[in-house]
């Protein structure tokens, strides 16, 4: 158990600069989600928090001590990368019992070693693989022993790369749990990186978003999910991703999709003034679509036309056409909504996220991040600064609109 301190991390290969001043504050025991697309420096960072690599300038501390110049095998990390050693020639059993007869990582008993085996064996779920060989195990199974190996011996920090990569959904759902419960159980304190962001809800204390090598967002599942600092942090959580539509403040009103969206603007701190472009974003989900909508305090409505409809089990993804723009909704499947068919679509107000305009300013240009400004309602202004937790339970607190994040706990 430690805390561990990551400051000023600046590192780079050849030209290319994969890490600009990270800065990590991560507490005893904490679970720490680092989600990122392909090449944000997600495993330049575990890397360089395990002494794997020169870094150019920074500190990492762990458990108060500067590593600097110490050795990986003397940090005591238990590191799982997404390629996995294992002895080809051990069975399963022999593989995972390995890292507890090494004398320099402590000494367990004959029975302490068949307790933590059992533990990380029936977590992920591979008992019944214990006297095969590697060779004999399928790529997920594999890395779940991999994992095995890493999770059986105590560590003051775990870092693990993407080890549930090579699973299927349903296996990975199912581990997600499994990980959380044995994470909580071992009190250890985690780095875990991922790409996928249900995973990084489900299982992160506090989950810190990279973007080329820059850390954007540190917060809870809740103040990324519900405050994205960001339209980059904005898009990089759920899917079908959150609609941004070009709009301008006009006569008291946020206006898009030319004129078939108003939201009135009705006070609070949402600091716009008329003739600003904005983006406004609307997650698919938080869209209601009916047939007949009424208007209701709180929320607003808007008429369009249904372009694509594909059911997804019990759901329905929408394509929507409003006026000029193109909205994703994901209705809840009541109405069998099909191409061509009028819709009604309403959101809360509190739910649409008000974004900074960009040059131009038109759908196109949405890959342009901009800063979050608030909500249309003028609340929820933008999110906390990057505190740690107090402790584990901090984040229990997540509501249960952030999708994923009931799952497992
Ligand atoms: N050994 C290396 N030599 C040169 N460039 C590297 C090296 N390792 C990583 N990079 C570059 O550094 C950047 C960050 O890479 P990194 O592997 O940390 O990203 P990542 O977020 O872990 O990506 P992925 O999800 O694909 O594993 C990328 O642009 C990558 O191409």
């Amino acid at each position: 158990m430690a805390t561990l301190t990551v400051s000023g991390l600046n590192k780079t290969y050849g030209k290319k600069q994969a890490l600009h001043d990270v800065d990590l504050d991560i507490a005893d025991g904490e679970f720490f989600v680092m989600l990122g697309p392909s090449g944000a420096g997600k495993t330049t960072t575990l890397k360089s928090i395990a002494g794997l690599q020169e870094i150019d300038s920074g500190t990492v501390t762990i458990a108060g001590r500067d590593m600097t110049g110490v050795e990986p095998y003397r940090r005591n990390v238990g590191m799982a990368f997404e390629s996995y050693a294992l002895y080809p020639q051990r069975t399963v059993s022999e593989n995972l019992a390995s890292p507890l007869k090494s004398k320099r990582l402590g000494t367990f008993s004959a029975q302490d070693q068949k307790d933590r085996i059992d533990a990380v064996t029936t977590t992920l779920g591979i008992n019944h693989l214990l006297s095969r060989l590697p060779r004999e195990l399928s790529n997920g199974q594999r890395q779940r022993v991999a994992l095995g190996r890493v999770l059986v011996r105590p560590a003051d920090v775990y870092l693990l790369d993407e080890p549930l990569s090579h699973l299927d959904a349903k296996l990975r759902a199912a581990m997600r749990a499994e990980l959380k419960r044995l994470g909580q159980m071992s009190n250890t304190t985690t780095v875990y990186v991922t790409h996928d962001y249900q995973e990084a809800l489900s299982l992160g204390d506090r989950i810190g978003v990279l973007k080329e090598g820059r850390l954007v967002q540190v917060g809870t599942p809740a103040d990324v999910w519900l405050r994205p600092v960001d339209s980059f942090v904005a898009r990089a959580l759920g899917q079908p991703e959150m609609n941004l539509l070009p709009a301008r403040v006009d006569g008291g009103a946020l206006v898009a999709g030319d004129g078939a969206v108003r939201i009135p603007l009705t006070g609070g701190d949402l600091a716009v003034r008329p003739g600003d472009d904005v983006r406004l974003g609307i997650r698919p989900g938080d869209v209601r679509a009916t047939v007949d909508e009424e208007p209701a305090d709180g929320r607003v409505t808007m008429a369009g036309r249904v372009e694509l409809a594909e059911r997804l089990g019990r759901q329905i993804e929408l394509s929507v056409r409003v006026g000029d723009a193109n909205l994703i909704v994901l209705s809840d499947g009541a109405h069998p909504f099909a191409e061509g068919d009028r819709v009604a679509l309403s959101v809360a107000t509190a739910k649409v996220h008000v974004f900074a305009g960009s040059a131009g300013n038109t759908a196109e240009a949405i890959t342009d991040d901009t800063a979050r400004l608030g909500a249309a309602d003028g609340t929820a202004h933008r999110g906390p600064a990057h505190a740690p937790p107090a402790g584990r339970a901090a984040s229990t607190t997540a509501p249960s609109t952030v999708p994923g994040v009931s799952n497992g706990r």
